[in-house]
C-alpha cells in the first residue's frame, strides 16, 4: 500500500486511491479516483476531510503511519458528500472527543442528517487556531452542494479546496508536476464540466477569493495537488467560470439508417470549410460525460436525431437531458437541431425544443429531412452552417 505522504512540513496526505472506479454517479472515471484527506500535525492534530466509506481501512492505516487516530483533536468537514465524509463515523468512533467543524447551517445539518453526529458550525472568514497554524474557512455554497467550504492554512500557504480544482485521476504521485500535465488538465476540465459547470457564478465568487491568497499548494479532495501549475489551473477556472467559449463546433447525433449521420457529417465538414474546428460525435459510441468535456468551451453545438416512434432517439434524449442540467443557460452558445424522419418530423423538433429549453441561440429553424437527404439537401446544410456562424459574429 502507498504510504502516507508528507506534502509540506507536518502536513500529510492520508487519503484513499480507488484504482478501479470507472463510474462515479454515471460520470466515467477512466483514470480512477482518489479520495484525498490531509492530516496536519500541529498542537491540535487536525484532519481535513475523510474518505469514502469503502476506503476507511486504507485511510486509517495511512493516518496510523503518522499518528494514532485516537489522538485526532479536530476534523474539518469541507463537504459532506459521502466520498469525502464516509469515514467520518469511523473517526468519530476512534476519536470521540475530536471536534468536528462544518459550514454553519448547511454543513452542520448535513453531518447530522448523514451520520447523526453534531458538528460545530463555522462561517465564511472565521478562523481557528490549531497551534502554530491558523485555519481560515471560506464558504463556497453550491460549489457544488449547499455546504461546501474551503480551508486555508496560513503557515503552509495551502488551500484545502475540496471539490474545487479536483480531477478524477488515480496516481501514486501526489503532485501536478510529477504527472502527465495534459492528462491532469483534461481530467480537471472533465471534472469541471460534469460537476461544477452548473454553478459557474458561485464558483467565480469563490475563485475571486482564492486569487487573493498567497498559495504554495492547492490541495483538492480528488486527484493531484497543484504545486507548479497553480497559475495554469486558476487561469482555466477563470475561463470556465466566466463561460468563455472558443470557435469550435461539436456535432452530436444518433442515426438508425445513416440519414441523420450523413447530415451530421455534412454539417461537420461545413464548419471545417469555414475554418472552424469541428468534432463529430456519435452518441452511441461516446459517453455523455465525455461529450460534456468537448462541449464545455464549444461556441457551436449541433444535435441530430432521427424520429423513432414519434420521438427523438432515447440516446439523444439522455444526452440532451444531461446537458440541460449542466450547461449554462446564458444564450451565449449557438445551437442547431437537425435529423431525419419518415412521416412526422418529431425527432428533430424535440431536439430543437430541448436546445431552446437549454437557452441556446437558435438562429436557423430546425432542419428536418424526410427520409434520405439528396446531394442537394446536403449541400444546403453548408448555407445553414454559414448562417449560424454569421449569427455568432453579429
Ligand atoms: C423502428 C422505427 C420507428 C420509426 N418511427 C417513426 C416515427 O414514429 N415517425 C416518423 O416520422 N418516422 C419514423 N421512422 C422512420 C425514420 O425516422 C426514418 O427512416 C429516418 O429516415 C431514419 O433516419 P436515420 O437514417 O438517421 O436513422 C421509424 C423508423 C424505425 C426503424
Amino acid at each position: 500500500m502507498l504510504n502516507a505522504i508528507e506534502i509540506s512540513p507536518k502536513v500529510w496526505w492520508v487519503g484513499g486511491i480507488d484504482w478501479n472506479e470507472r463510474s462515479f454517479h454515471g460520470y466515467t472515471t477512466e483514470k480512477g479516483i482518489t479520495y484525498n484527506a490531509y492530516l496536519i500535525m500541529d498542537e491540535q492534530v487536525t484532519l481535513i476531510d475523510t474518505a469514502k466509506a469503502t476506503f476507511t481501512d486504507e485511510f486509517l492505516q495511512r493516518i496510523s503511519q503518522v499518528v494514532d487516530p485516537s489522538k485526532i483533536d479536530i476534523v474539518i468537514t469541507n463537504h459532506v458528500e459521502m466520498d469525502h465524509s464516509g469515514s467520518l463515523p469511523a473517526i468519530h468512533k476512534v476519536a470521540p472527543n475530536a471536534k468536528i467543524y462544518a459550514s454553519a447551517g448547511a454543513g452542520v445539518n448535513e453531518v447530522r442528517a448523514h451520520y447523526g453526529i453534531e458538528a460545530i458550525g463555522v462561517k465564511s472568514g472565521e478562523t481557528l487556531s490549531i497551534g502554530e497554524r491558523t485555519l481560515t474557512f471560506v464558504t463556497t455554497p453550491m460549489v457544488h452542494w449547499p455546504d461546501n467550504m474551503v480551508t486555508y492554512s496560513d503557515v503552509d500557504k495551502i488551500l484545502f479546496s475540496n471539490d474545487a480544482f479536483g480531477q478524477h485521476f488515480a496516481s501514486t504521485k501526489r503532485f501536478d508536476d510529477e504527472n502527465d500535465l495534459c492528462e491532469v488538465m483534461k481530467q480537471a476540465k472533465k471534472y469541471y464540466a460534469n460537476i461544477v459547470w452548473p454553478y459557474g457564478m458561485q464558483a467565480k465568487k469563490a475563485l475571486d477569493v482564492v486569487k487573493t491568497l498567497d498559495l504554495n499548494l492547492i490541495a483538492p479532495s480528488h486527484g493531484v495537488i497543484w504545486r507548479s501549475n497553480i497559475d495554469k489551473i486558476l487561469e482555466k477556472y477563470e475561463a470556465w467560470t466566466t463561460y468563455q467559449t472558443v470557435d469550435k463546433a461539436v456535432v452530436v447525433y444518433d442515426s438508425m439508417w445513416h440519414s441523420t449521420e450523413s447530415m451530421a457529417r455534412e454539417i461537420t465538414d461545413a464548419f471545417i470549410k469555414e475554418g472552424i474546428p469541428a468534432e463529430l460525435i456519435d452518441v452511441k459510441h461516446t459517453h455523455i460525460s465525455d461529450i460534456m468535456l468537448e462541449l464545455a468551451d464549444a461556441k457551436y453545438v449541433a444535435v441530430g436525431s432521427p424520429t423513432l416512434n414519434s420521438n427523438m432517439m432515447p440516446t439523444v434524449a439522455s444526452f440532451l437531458t444531461y446537458m440541460r442540467g449542466l450547461s449554462p443557460k446564458n444564450e451565449q452558445r449557438i445551437g442547431l437541431a437537425f435529423g431525419s424522419y419518415g412521416w412526422a418530423p418529431l425527432g428533430p423538433k424535440q431536439v430543437y425544443a430541448e436546445l431552446e429549453n437549454a437557452k441556446f441561440q437558435l438562429p436557423v429553424p430546425v432542419v428536418a429531412q424526410q427520409w434520405i437527404p439528396s446531394k442537394e439537401n446536403l449541400a444546403e446544410l453548408q448555407e445553414t452552417v454559414c448562417k449560424m456562424i454569421e449569427a455568432a459574429q453579429a
